[in-house]
């Protein structure tokens, strides 16, 4: 990406499209937004920038959100470049490439469950120079949530138990892991930790959760626009 929050800002609005295209396509401009969002939040939380660029930048970024016009999705309306449950989640707050909010994290299947990596950065931050607890909290909820898909049991999170063993620093690799530990009809018990890249070792956070996969009549309720519900 070479453009600026100024060349975008001076852009008029673009009139929207229907959204027919390919979804790696969508996906990879979807990610590419994500990525200058990011940056955006993270300059943002940094800055020591005056208040007169504050403003300036403020002007701009209000001409940029007016470009993302046209309809909206519906609260429960699952995006056409998803695959859930199980898939790809663009917006996700955790894992999601288009998401200013997530890390991301990235997840991959590891050693009887999964791991997830990722790098906090100050728009995470708890303790000064350390991650909010909040977001450890939420990188090893949708873990667990990972490792009962890849278990073959996808279901959401009734308990989470967390223990703050050390802080978590940012603009640090970080790894997550999480695996099924039990299954129970429809209840599954997850255990996770985050510890460093660098020291697999030393457990910085350990996390216990019981999920329940929902039943079908409830998923139908929950997920009205799942396929196959
Ligand atoms: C087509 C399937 C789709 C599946 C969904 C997949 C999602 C994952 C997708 C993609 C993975 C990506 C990763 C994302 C991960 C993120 C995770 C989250 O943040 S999830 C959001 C926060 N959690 C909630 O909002 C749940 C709120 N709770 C509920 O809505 C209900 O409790 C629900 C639907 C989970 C279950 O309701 P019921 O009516 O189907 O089941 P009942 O009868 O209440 O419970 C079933 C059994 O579980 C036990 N149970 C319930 N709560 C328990 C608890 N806290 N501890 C222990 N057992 C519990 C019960 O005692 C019952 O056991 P007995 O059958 O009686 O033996």
């Amino acid at each position: 990406m070479n453009s600026s929050l100024n060349d975008h800002a001076t852009t008029s609005a673009v009139p929207e499209q229907p959204a027919h295209h390919e979804p790696e396509h969508e996906r990879a401009a979807i990610a590419a937004l994500g990525h200058e969002l990011r940056a955006l939040v993270d300059a943002t939380v940094r800055t020591a920038a005056s208040p007169d660029t504050l403003h300036r930048v403020t002007d701009g970024v209000r001409s940029l959100t007016r470009q993302l016009t046209g309809r909206r999705r519906a609260r429960a309306e699952i995006p056409s470049v998803d695959e859930f449950p199980g898939g790809v989640r663009m917006y996700s707050p955790v894992t999601g490439a288009g998401s200013p909010l997530a890390p991301p994290m990235r997840v991959t299947p590891a050693d009887g469950g999964v791991a997830g990596t990722c790098v906090l950065g100050k728009a995470h931050e708890g303790p000064p120079g350390y991650g909010h607890g909040g977001m450890s909290a939420m990188l090893l909820d949708e873990l667990m949530g990972w490792a009962c898909v890849a278990a073959g049991t996808p279901a959401m999170t009734v308990s989470l138990q967390l223990r703050y063993h050390r802080p978590v620093p940012l603009d640090t690799p970080l790894r997550a892991f999480a695996q099924v530990t039990g299954v129970e009809d429809r209840r599954v018990s997850v255990g996770g930790v985050i510890t460093t890249e660098e020291d697999h070792a030393t457990v910085l956070v350990a996390a216990d959760g019981v999920f329940v996969s929902p039943d079908p009549d409830r998923a139908r309720a929950l997920f009205p626009s799942l396929p196959g519900t």
